[in-house]
């Protein structure tokens, strides 16, 4: 376990199974330090803080077993180093520009569409406040996941605003062997591939008539829940394998940010603010957003 623990968390495995039974320094640390941490239950914490100190008995197995631990992990990271760099960079880079772009489409419609602003706003008294806050104090630490879908308004507002303007506007992908597209199209070995995801959400022949409309309603069902469409139809955080990873977050910091502003704001557009989509992968406002915000909660 520990060889198939270490391949699996850090991408390197000691092999202190092989033939030969090897002695790995790093695993019999790991017990040492067991031990040590079992003593600490057992004896009076001055009593070991004492042989801390000193660095005798058990304490000064653990303190070797600690830097030989150290050790290890510190050469596993080095050898990970360009990996872990990527990931990083891919973690940051996919999460920061698309949430803040997909924040600001969905303020810009709302503040226009102040129908749907007032639900949203009264949804968020009747099913999140405690009935018996008549403060109407919204408290985050009581708002969980369950808590905020029942949102439906805000979530078909996030969803519509999503899927109008996708942040990822447009992927790249390319045929690694010759294939046949659903579209029956054949295409060959390294095939570059534009998918506009942009133009494909307002498609009519997907998604009928009303496909370049703002109606959050389009996601909620008859009988008032979420409505769900498959993910290779609501094609914004991407389908199949490689689909998004922090989609679900988005969602949850998203609801955050507008349940926070809605409820105690009044957003206004400021007159002759030209709105219009910018050119890069990522579909930034062009000139940002210009609004007018107006307490309505003290
Ligand atoms: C509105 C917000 C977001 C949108 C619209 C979005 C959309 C996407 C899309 C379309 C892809 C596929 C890219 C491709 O294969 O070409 C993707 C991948 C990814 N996203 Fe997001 N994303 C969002 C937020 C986030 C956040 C907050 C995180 C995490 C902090 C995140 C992490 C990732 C990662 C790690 C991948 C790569 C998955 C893989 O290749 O296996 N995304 N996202």
């Amino acid at each position: 376990m520990f060889d198939s623990t270490c391949v699996l968390i850090l991408g390197h495995g000691p092999i202190s199974h092989s033939i030969g039974l090897p002695d790995v320094a790093c695993e019999k640390a790991f017990t040492d330090a067991d031990k040590a941490i079992l003593y600490r239950h057992i004896l009076p914490e001055s009593f070991w803080k004492l042989q801390r100190w000193l660095q005798v008995g058990k304490e000064k197995n653990y303190s070797k077993a600690w830097e030989t631990i150290d050790l290890f992990i510190a050469q596993c990271i080095s050898l990970k180093h360009k990996f872990l760099r990527d990931n990083m960079l891919n973690f940051v880079f996919a999460g920061r520009d698309t949430t803040s772009a997909a924040l600001t489409w969905f303020f810009w419609l709302v503040a226009t569409n102040p129908s749907v602003e007032n639900k949203i706003r009264e949804e968020i008294i009747t099913k999140l406040l405690p009935k018996e806050d008549n403060r109407l104090r919204l408290c985050f630490s009581n708002v969980n996941d369950q808590e905020m879908k029942k949102l439906v308004h805000l979530h078909g507002a996030l969803c519509e605003s999503l899927w109008l303007f996708p942040p990822v506007s447009m992927q790249h992908k390319a045929s690694l062997q010759p294939d046949i597209l659903p579209s029956s199209n054949n295409i060959g070995a390294n095939t570059r591939m534009l998918l506009g995801l942009y133009s494909m959400e307002r498609m009519e022949t997907i998604w009928g008539k009303d496909c370049l409309e703002f109606k959050p309603e389009r996601w909620i069902i008859e009988q008032g829940g979420i409505k769900h469409e498959p993910s290779y139809k609501f094609v914004t955080f991407n389908s199949g394998p490689r689909s998004c990873l922090g989609k679900d977050m988005t969602y949850i910091q998203m609801k955050i940010i507008a349940i926070a502003i809605i409820y105690n704001h009044n957003i206004q557009v400021v007159d002759g603010h030209a709105i219009s989509p910018s050119s890069y992968v990522i579909l930034h406002m062009k000139d940002g957003l210009k609004v007018r915000i107006t307490k309505i909660r003290v």
